[in-house]
């Protein structure tokens, strides 16, 4: 018998073979077991709806044929929680649809939340940044933020010359962003449902105006938060980390709430830096659908936590 009762409830995954073997981690499948919920695998090759019965399904997975399969299932079971929406999804998958939200967010707390400025490159030709004051050093982004490796590649342009270089390297649609000084940390902001963590990271190091002359004109990088001391720099960057001061909580808090309810999503994160230029002032940067929550100690807890809340939700038809 589980802890929270007898009931047992089913909740079904379609995740890439990649994301199985990070996610699914036996610890996980232990303590949601331990409380009542059985996570069970999606045959990708067999049809979804003969696959019920589930009280609930995650997923992460975008292609066509899938978000086909949910929405007939969708309409023969609506009473199967889809965590999240294809729709709401989607939003994220766009760098620039992406980081609107945020200036539709009411955030009550004294601190200031922002984005950098961006202009978005539709094909080489574009006009890029002449519109909105921006100034070097800035960074390019593809503009689809799709899980696909290039969606990752990004480029640091640091003057005019990078500029006219980054149009042999990088193929439009692109997104060109204020590089904004941040003390070379950034802060990953977990979200599962109410459930919220904030995490350090480390990141592209300050830039400063001497460096922008002397240095190279384009410099490409890619997964800058995912590396390690010994892919880099050494041991200074983990010093930088482990002393910068995490935001407070109550605002990571705020800042969260308001995201999942503008966005109509449970599972994401969001990269936030600290805007080196005014005091008490982060920007959001980056928000990722359903990312790498097992790289959270205590991530099974988090999540178990969450699962609950959705199936007993459901059972209570709030
Ligand atoms: O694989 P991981 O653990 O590095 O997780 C990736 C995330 O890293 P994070 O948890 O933010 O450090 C990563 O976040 P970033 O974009 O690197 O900030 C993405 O969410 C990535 O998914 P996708 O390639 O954009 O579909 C995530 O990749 P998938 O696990 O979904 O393939
Ligand atoms: N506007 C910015 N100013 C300063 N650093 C940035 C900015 N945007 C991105 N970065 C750095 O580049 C990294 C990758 O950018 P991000 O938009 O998060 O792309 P990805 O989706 O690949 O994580 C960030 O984690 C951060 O270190
Ligand atoms: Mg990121
Ligand atoms: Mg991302």
């Amino acid at each position: 018998m589980s802890e929270e009762g007898t009931k047992r409830y089913r909740i079904g995954y379609a995740l890439a073979q990649k994301k199985v073997q990070s996610f699914i981690q036996p610890s996980l499948l232990n303590l949601a077991k331990e409380r009542g919920i059985d996570l069970v695998p999606i045959h990708l090759t067999k049809p979804l709806i003969d696959q019920n019965p589930f009280d609930c399904i995650i997923h992460k997975l975008s292609d066509p044929d899938w978000i086909n399969q949910l929405q007939q299932f969708l309409s023969r079971f609506p009473n199967v929680v889809v965590i999240d929406h294809p729709d709401a999804i989607e939003r994220l998958h766009n760098r620039v649809t992406m980081l609107q939200v945020v200036d539709e967010l009411k955030i009550t707390h004294e601190i200031s939340l922002g984005n950098p400025k961006q202009v978005f490159a539709e094909s080489r030709e574009s006009p890029l940044f002449e519109s909105k004051g921006m100034i070097f050093p800035v960074i390019a982004k593809p503009l689809a933020a799709d899980g696909g490796e290039d969606s990752h590649q990004m480029f640091l342009v640091l003057n005019k010359e990078g500029l006219g270089e980054l149009k042999l390297k990088l193929k439009p649609p692109f997104v060109l962003q204020e590089f904004v000084n941040h003390g070379g940390v950034i802060f990953k902001v977990y979200v599962a449902g109410e459930h919220v963590r904030c995490v350090k990271r480390r990141s592209l190091p300050d830039i400063s105006e001497g460096e922008l002359c002397l240095s190279e004109n384009l410099v490409p990088f890619s997964r800058i938060s995912n590396l390690t001391a010994e892919d880099q720099s050494g041991d200074s960057v983990e010093k930088l980390v482990e002393a910068a001061e995490l935001p407070p909580s109550s605002f990571v808090t705020e800042v969260a709430t308001e995201l999942r309810q503008a966005l109509r999503l449970n599972l994401f994160n969001f990269d936030m830096i600290r805007d080196g230029r005014v005091g008490d002032r982060y920007l959001v940067i980056d928000i990722n659908y359903f990312p790498g929550y097992a790289k959270m100690p205590g991530y099974e807890t988090m999540l178990t936590d969450f699962f609950l809340d959705v199936v007993q939700q459901k059972q209570s038809g709030s």
